[in-house]
C-alpha cells in the first residue's frame, strides 16, 4: 500500500546537490554575516561583520560546492565561528554580488573566472615612463571594470620620470578620474577617491604598484589575508591576492598575479562600453557593423578624418574587437 510521504521522507531523500530545508533554516537563522578575504586551495579566509579584528576560516557547506565564491564575498557562516587555531567554520550562503571583476584565461578562450567581487573601484595603476605605458593594457583593463560594474581610476606612476599630458588627454574625455603620483606626492587625492570603498589594483610589474601599496597602507595595518587564487577549474595560478585596509576606512585588495584580463567572454557591445569618447559616433553606423576594419560604412572612420574622434583611441578599440573577435 502506498505511504503518503511527509516531511521526514523528503529530509531522508533530498534532491541531488539541496539539503533538506527544515535542517537548513535554523543554521541560517544563526549564521554570521562575513566577508571573504583569501581564498587558497577551497578554504576561505573571512572577516565575520560586526566583529574585523577576528578571522575565521572556512570551508564551503554541501549546497555551495558548484557557487563560486571570490575574494569580497559577502557570506554567512556556521559552526565554529571562532576563529581559534583549527577551528573550521561552514559556509553556507553568498549574498548577491553587486561587482564581479572577472577575466577569461585568454582572449579565445569563454571560461569566465571570478576574482574580486562587490568591488566598487578598479585602478589601473600604469607608469608614464619605465615601463612605457600600454594603451592597449589600459583600455583593456577598462573593459573589465565596466563590464564588471566597477568604477576605474587610473593611477600615472614615476611621474617625476616624464610628463603624464599625453595620457591624459587621451583619456580625459571618458570622464573617470586619472591620479598621478611621484615619490613625493601627497596621496591624498587618491586617498579620498578610495576611502569607504572596497578597491582592486591592478598593474603591470615595475610600474611602482608595491611602492604605492606600501604608501598607502602603513605596514603596521598591513596583510589581512594572503591568498591563493584558485581558479574555476581547479587549476591554481601563482596570484596571492592580498586584502588590505587604509587607515582612513575602506579596503584594497592587490592581484599581483594577475597580468591582464582576457576578454573572451565579454561581447563586442559590451567592449564600446569602455569607449564612450567613440560611441556617439559608432551610433551612426549601420546596424551590424562590427567596427573591425577601416571601410567607407564605419562612421569611426569618418569621425576620426573630421577630428570628431582619435585615430590611437579607434586602433586601441579595433585591437581589442578584433583580439577577442575568436570568441564566441
Ligand atoms: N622614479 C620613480 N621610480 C619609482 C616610482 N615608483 C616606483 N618606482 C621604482 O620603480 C621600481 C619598481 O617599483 P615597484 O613598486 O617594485 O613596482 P611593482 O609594480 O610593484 O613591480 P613588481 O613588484 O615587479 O610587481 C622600483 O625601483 C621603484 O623604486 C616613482 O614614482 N618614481
Ligand atoms: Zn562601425
Amino acid at each position: 500500500m502506498a505511504r503518503e510521504l511527509d516531511e521526514d521522507d523528503i529530509r531522508i531523500r533530498p534532491g541531488r546537490g539541496s539539503r533538506p530545508r527544515t535542517r537548513e533554516r535554523p543554521e541560517h537563522s544563526e549564521a554570521v554575516p562575513a566577508v571573504v578575504v583569501g581564498v587558497d586551495r577551497g578554504r576561505y579566509t573571512c572577516r565575520p561583520d560586526p566583529w574585523p579584528e577576528r578571522l575565521v576560516a572556512a570551508v564551503r557547506g554541501g549546497s555551495m560546492r558548484r557557487t563560486s565564491v571570490v575574494v569580497g564575498d559577502r557570506v554567512a557562516l556556521v559552526g565554529d565561528t571562532s576563529g581559534h587555531q583549527g577551528a573550521l567554520a561552514r559556509l553556507v550562503r553568498r549574498e548577491e554580488r553587486t561587482s564581479v571583476l572577472r577575466r577569461t584565461p585568454d582572449d579565445a578562450d569563454p571560461a569566465e573566472r571570478p576574482i574580486v567581487a562587490n568591488a566598487d573601484i578598479l585602478v589601473i595603476v600604469c607608469a608614464v615612463t619605465d615601463p612605457e605605458p600600454r594603451p592597449g593594457l589600459i583600455d583593456r583593463c577598462l573593459v573589465a571594470a565596466y563590464d564588471g560594474g566597477l568604477a576605474p581610476v587610473l593611477c600615472l606612476t614615476k611621474t617625476d620620470l616624464a610628463a603624464p599630458d599625453a595620457i591624459i588627454e587621451l583619456y580625459r574625455p571618458l570622464g573617470f578620474p586619472v591620479v598621478t603620483t611621484r615619490p613625493d606626492t601627497d596621496l591624498t587625492p587618491l586617498l579620498a577617491l578610495l576611502a569607504g570603498r572596497l578597491s582592486v589594483l591592478f598593474g603591470h610589474s615595475g610600474v611602482g604598484k608595491s611602492s604605492l601599496v606600501n604608501r598607502l597602507v602603513p605596514a603596521a595595518d598591513r596583510a589581512i589575508g594572503e591568498v591563493n587564487a584558485v581558479t574555476g577549474r581547479g587549476r591554481h595560478t601563482s596570484s596571492a591576492a592580498v586584502a588590505l585596509r587604509l587607515p582612513g576606512g575602506g579596503t584594497v585588495i592587490d592581484t599581483p598575479g594577475v597580468r591582464s584580463f582576457g576578454l573572451g567572454a565579454v561581447a563586442p557591445s559590451r567592449v564600446l562600453r569602455a569607449f564612450s569618447d567613440l560611441a556617439a559616433a559608432a551610433e551612426m553606423c549601420e546596424p551590424g557593423c562590427e567596427h573591425l576594419a577601416p571601410s567607407p560604412d564605419c562612421a569611426l572612420d569618418s569621425a576620426v578624418r573630421d577630428g570628431d574622434a582619435d585615430a590611437a583611441r579607434l586602433a586601441s578599440l579595433r585591437r581589442l574587437l578584433a583580439a577577442r573577435g575568436s570568441a564566441p
